[in-house]
């Protein structure tokens, strides 16, 4: 069977563009939506995400101010550039990237950031919202995979949803996004026993573990939806998923490759929180 492929950079481009005339219209009311990151060293991975987030803020027409520091920079600096921003009346997005250097607490840095600026959705208190399904930022990777199931016509109410990772910043949400949605939720991770006899009982299967093409055509249900979010170097040094798409696609209804599945989407929602967080800001000036 020949399978679809879920094409995140199309469907993140749709997006995009409702996203632009949502900026207009703010800039037309005099005010530019604008989003703050902050990187730490010189991680060359972390730069690309870095430099595509830049680009395709401005390309929204958004502002975007870049902050780079040392890997060698205290926490206590660390957390007073994030309160600067938190302070600055023309950031309503914060973006710390990570992972950050062994010798500052990431679970400091991010609480020290606003909730009301939190775009990527990884604050405690954006994190208890979510999970008791209060409107606040998704987390952008969950958030956009939601997105890609949804417009590509993916039923989720009723399927079984075996999500391989929990990590809190994808496959702990991942779950939740999906559980809201009514799918039938199972979690698997390094602990567990059989893996492939979770997932081939699955009809989406959410990939995020982190090793290059780990998950081949035999650990997948005829038919399954399949979503990978890794992001690997192969052995040629090309960007690869988790999932090996070419045994994959053999059997998969549909499947998002990499580059050009996932990764766009998480950009694309990280704008569109940046851009609901201005205008909760300016809703809320109107109101008082
Ligand atoms: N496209 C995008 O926008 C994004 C892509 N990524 C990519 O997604 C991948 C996952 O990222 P992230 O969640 O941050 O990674 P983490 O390393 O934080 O988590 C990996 C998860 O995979 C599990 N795992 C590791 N080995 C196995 C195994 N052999 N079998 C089953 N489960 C296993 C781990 O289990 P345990 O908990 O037991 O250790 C852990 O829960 C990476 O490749 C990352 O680069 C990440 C964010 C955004
Ligand atoms: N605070 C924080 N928030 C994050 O959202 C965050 C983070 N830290 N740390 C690292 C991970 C990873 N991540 C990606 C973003 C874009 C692509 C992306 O654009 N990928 C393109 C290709 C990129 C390329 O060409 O290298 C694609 O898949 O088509 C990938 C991965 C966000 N993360």
């Amino acid at each position: 069977m020949s399978s679809k492929k879920i094409d995140g950079k199309a469907i993140g481009q749709e997006i995009r563009e409702e996203l632009k005339e949502q900026v207009a219209s703010l800039v037309k009311q005099g005010y530019q939506p604008g989003l703050a990151v902050i990187l730490v060293g010189e991680n060359p991975a972390s730069q690309t995400y870095v430099k595509n987030k830049e680009k395709s803020s401005i390309e929204a027409g958004m502002k975007s101010e870049l902050i780079k520091l040392p890997d060698t920079v205290s926490e206590e600096d660390l957390l007073k550039e994030v309160e600067k921003l938190n302070q600055d009346d023309s950031i309503d997005g914060i973006l710390v990237q990570l992972p950050l250097p062994k010798h500052i607490d990431e679970n400091k840095v991010i609480r020290a950031i606003s909730p009301e600026k939190d775009v990527d959705g990884f604050h405690p208190m954006n994190v208890g919202k979510m999970l008791i399904g209060q409107q606040t930022f998704l987390p952008c990777t969950p958030y956009g995979i939601m997105q890609l199931l949804e417009r590509s016509g993916v039923e989720i109410a009723g399927k079984h949803a075996v999500i391989i990772g929990r990590s809190n910043i994808v496959g702990k949400p991942m779950g939740q996004l999906l559980l809201q949605k009514d799918a039938t939720v199972t979690y698997c991770h390094s602990r567990t026993n059989d893996l492939k006899s979770f997932t081939k009982q699955a009809d989406i299967l959410i990939v995020a573990i982190g090793m290059a093409k780990f998950i081949t055509g035999d650990y997948i249900k005829e038919g399954a939806v399949v979503i990978d979010v890794g992001m690997n170097r192969d052995e040629n040094g090309k960007l690869c998923g988790d999932v090996d798409y070419a045994s994959a696609e053999q059997v998969a209804s549909a499947i998002t490759p990499v580059p050009g599945g996932v990764g766009p989407m998480t950009i694309t929602m990280l704008l569109k929180n940046t851009v609901e967080s201005a205008e909760n800001k300016l809703n809320s000036r109107t109101k008082n």
